[in-house]
């Protein structure tokens, strides 16, 4: 599991080790790590380090310290090193070694940011060291113009430093311009900010570097699941199971218009390894069930007559069929696990439960929080993504788990997962139908056991989050291994879905 923090959890995690006079330690540590990160990274391009050149974009603050410092160390393994000082003052002790170590210094002023930004663009390797966890707001002044400049020409690797500046380490936010990192070395504990989009987008590949803070974090703003919490979560049958005991899924999805999500959802499910699908709906969604996953057994009946451990709502749904309607509430009414998507999504009334699990893409979300009274469109959803979903979280008192590059899931208590498994070929029509069903049917099969989560440090009662957070990671595991670089159809995300639960399922913890 990868846990990530606020920038102000770090900070408080530090002061005890600043106040006993050790801040120069973990500014080497730190500097130390980004260093070593730069250099890995040059070498797996192909790169010499002796000869390649580095610009550090250095800001006034500890970032900026940390920045000087790595590029001090850069220039004593051979490489050529400009610092750009964003302002007048720069950490005096890295400005001082970076100087000793044979560094050229520039000051950035208004009038030469384009003549510095071609200067950095020419380098082998930017370190971006011009705002951390000290940020307030974004980029402003000549930082802004330069970053912009630099952003929008060619240039080579980008190393940022804790965090790419100006995106805010707690939320991911970003107030301004931002240069994409290739690689972000973050110190003490992952930022919740470069998990989280937009700031995931700029982050790159997040190399953490321990600084010696890890005993005296608290409990993470955010977490990961990685492929030992899967193996660790994911449900086996035991010997003697049978379908019953394995998980019935209940779904209640699809409409004469979309009767294909219906499938989709139940393909879903199937494949995630649920004992039966039980497919409450219209004959025509049904009979297209039938032909194309025969596996399904589908019936008319009401939601009390149809006997099931979790239930999916809302996929394909337009509204339109009455019965369908009520078959949603009633769903969400049975007080049994639900993962509600798409349509529905309106119906759902406005304070719900834990084990109701909401899957809203942005566009979504954001009019879900208008009926709840928030004055937020997808734009700005999509600008603040964990404070979006935190929000809905807290309103509906549902597990609220928002769609997107990185998928973000809110119990409406304490956790929050992100996960990032997939690939942008999986925004594809059908995609989230398929996810609603591997979502539904783990919520059918491992729903009831909460020794299993308590095992895996996660509170039972925030277990639906985690359960959501594990269906986004399969789905996004088998969308990478379905597309294998190239377009995807939502339906070869099922079928690559088996073999990846396989593959991971028995790694060893
Ligand atoms: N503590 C330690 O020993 C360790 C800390 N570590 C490192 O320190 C980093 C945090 O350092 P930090 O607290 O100095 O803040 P930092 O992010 O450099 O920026 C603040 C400075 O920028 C300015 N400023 C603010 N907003 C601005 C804006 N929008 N646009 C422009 N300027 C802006 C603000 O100046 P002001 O505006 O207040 O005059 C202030 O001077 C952390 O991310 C990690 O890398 C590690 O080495 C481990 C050990
Ligand atoms: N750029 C992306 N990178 C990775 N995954 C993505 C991306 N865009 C969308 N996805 C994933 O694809 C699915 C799309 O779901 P959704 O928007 O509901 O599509 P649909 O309604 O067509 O089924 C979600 O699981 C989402 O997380
Ligand atoms: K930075």
């Amino acid at each position: 599991m990868i846990s990530a923090y606020t920038g102000t959890q770090i900070r408080e995690a530090e002061k005890p080790l600043l106040d006993s006079g050790m801040g120069a330690v973990l500014m080497q540590r730190a500097a130390r790590g980004m260093a070593g990160a730069a250099i890995a990274e040059l070498r797996s391009r192909g790169h010499r380090l002796y000869g390649s050149s580095v610009a550090v974009l250095a800001g006034k603050g500890n970032n900026g310290g940390d920045g000087l410092f790595a590029a001090a160390h850069l220039a004593g393994r051979g490489m050529r090193t400009t610092a750009v000082l964003a302002s007048d003052t720069a950490h005096p002790d890295g400005l001082a070694a970076f100087r000793r170590a044979g560094g050229r210094v520039v000051t950035l002023t208004d009038a030469n940011a384009g003549e510095l930004a071609a200067l950095a663009g020419r380098a082998d390797v930017v370190i971006d060291a011009l705002l951390g966890t000290g940020a307030q707001g974004g980029l402003r002044g000549a930082s802004a113009d330069l970053v912009s400049r630099l952003a929008a020409g060619s240039h080579g690797l980008v190393v940022a430093c804790d965090v790419p500046s100006g995106v805010d380490a707690d939320t991911g936010e970003a107030g301004g311009p931002v240069l994409p990192a290739d690689v972000t070395v973050t110190f003490g504990g992952a930022k919740a900010g470069l998990l989280a989009d937009p700031g995931a987008d700029f982050a790159g590949r997040v190399v953490v570097v321990p600084i010696g803070i890890e005993d005296a974090l608290p409990w993470p703003a955010l977490r990961r699941l990685e492929a030992a919490d899967l193996a660790a979560l994911l449900p086996r049958p035991a010997r003697r199971a049978h379908k019953y005991s394995r998980g019935v899924l209940g779904v209640v999805a699809g409409s004469p218009a979309y009767p294909g999500a219906a499938v989709l959802a139940c393909r879903g499910a199937l494949a995630a390894g649920v004992g039966m699908v039980r497919y409450v709906g219209p004959p025509e969604v049904a009979d297209l069930i039938r032909h194309s996953c025969p596996e399904v057994v589908c019936s008319t009946g009401t939601v009390a007559e149809t006997h099931v451990q979790a239930w999916l709502v809302g996929a394909g749904m337009d509204g339109s069929d009455e019965d369908e309607m009520q078959r949603v509430r009633d769903a969400v009414d049975s007080g049994l696990p639900t993962v509600a998507d798409a349509g529905a999504l309106p119906v759902m009334p406005d304070v719900l439960a834990p084990q109701v699990v909401l899957t809203p893409h942005a566009g979504e979300l954001a009019t879900l929080l208008q009926r709840l009274g928030a004055d937020l469109d997808r734009g700005a959803v999509e600008a603040s993504t964990l404070a979006a979903v935190r929000r809905a979280a807290g309103l509906t008192e549902a597990t609220v788990l928002l769609k997107g590059a990185s998928t973000l899931v809110a119990s409406p208590y304490q956790d929050f997962y992100s996960q990032s498994e997939g690939t942008p070929w999986l925004a594809t029509a059908g995609s989230g139908d398929v996810l609603a069903g591997i979502i539904g049917a783990l919520l059918a099969q491992v729903g009831p056991d909460v020794g299993r989560f308590r095992e895996r440090g996660i509170d039972p009662d925030e277990r639906w989050a985690a359960i959501a957070a594990m269906g986004a990671s399969l789905h996004g595991h088998a969308g990478a291994a379905a597309a294998a670089g190239g377009p995807l159809t939502a339906g070869r995300i099922s079928d690559a879905l088996p073999e990846v639960w396989g593959k991971v399922s028995t790694l060893s913890n």
